[in-house]
């Protein structure tokens, strides 16, 4: 008998996720604009459980697994992470959590991201969460962050705006075409941003007639 975690890796047919059927929303947008600071609001408001693909991976770092120094290394680098990886790292926090709603914020961040959890867990995500933001407004609040990231120098910041363009954009491109995606403006104060999340979020007020 193998783990959770390899069982789910069995494919679609196998996903022990898949039966479960979690409410998964994909939280993207460039490095900056606001994904973190959203999601812990949504998560105060509506009951969600916050995986940040990001810290899950700065969290196998401090660990000492032997995949760390790769991941350092991928991460000063600007670089996405091989899916297998991530994708191992956010099921075994799905499952561990025992919850059903889940934000996974920095996730996918391209095409191999994508096609890989579809396949894994063979779910798709109930919608995107695409926080827009101009990179000039992102590099400010990178560069002011202040939280110790090895990441948030202005080298490591322009090599991840290249990645988003260049990776990330074409998987929301990708939703976008299935109707998927809830574009936000996220160029405005904080609160102002959470009022336009708020109206997604927020159970329809369906008219009978
Ligand atoms: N609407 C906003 N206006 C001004 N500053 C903001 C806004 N939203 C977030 N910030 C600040 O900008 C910085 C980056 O925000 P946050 O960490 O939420 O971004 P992120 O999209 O998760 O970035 P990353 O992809 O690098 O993890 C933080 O210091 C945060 O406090
Ligand atoms: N799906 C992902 C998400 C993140 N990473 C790596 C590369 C990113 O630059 C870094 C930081 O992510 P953030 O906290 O900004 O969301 O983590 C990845 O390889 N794959
Ligand atoms: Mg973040």
């Amino acid at each position: 008998m193998g783990t959770v975690v390899e069982a789910a890796n069995k494919g679609a047919s196998g996903s022990i996720l898949e039966k479960r059927k979690p409410t998964i929303v994909f939280v993207l947008g460039g490095p900056g604009s606001g994904k973190g600071t959203q999601c812990a609001n949504i998560v105060e408001h509506y009951g969600y459980t916050h995986l940040s693909a990001g810290d899950l991976l700065r969290a196998e770092i401090k660990s000492g697994s032997e995949n760390g120094t790769m991941i350092q290394n991928m991460i000063k680098e600007g670089k996405i992470v091989p899916s297998e990886v991530t994708i191992k790292l956010l099921q075994r926090a799905i499952e561990e959590s025992g919850k059903d709603k889940f934000l996974i914020d920095g996730f996918p961040r391209n095409e191999e991201n994508r096609a890989a959890f579809e396949k894994v867990t063979g779910m798709e995500p109930s919608f995107v969460l695409f926080f827009d933001c101009p990179e000039e407004e992102m590099e400010r609040r990178l560069l002011s962050r202040n939280q110790g990231r090895e990441d948030d120098n202005i080298e490591t910041i322009r090599k991840r705006f290249k990645v988003f363009l260049e990776s990330s954009l074409p998987v929301i491109n990708y939703y976008d075409a299935k109707g998927k995606v809830r574009k936000i403006d996220a160029a405005r104060p904080v609160e102002e941003v959470f009022g336009s999340v708020k109206a997604i979020f927020e159970p329809k007020n369906e008219k009978a007639d």
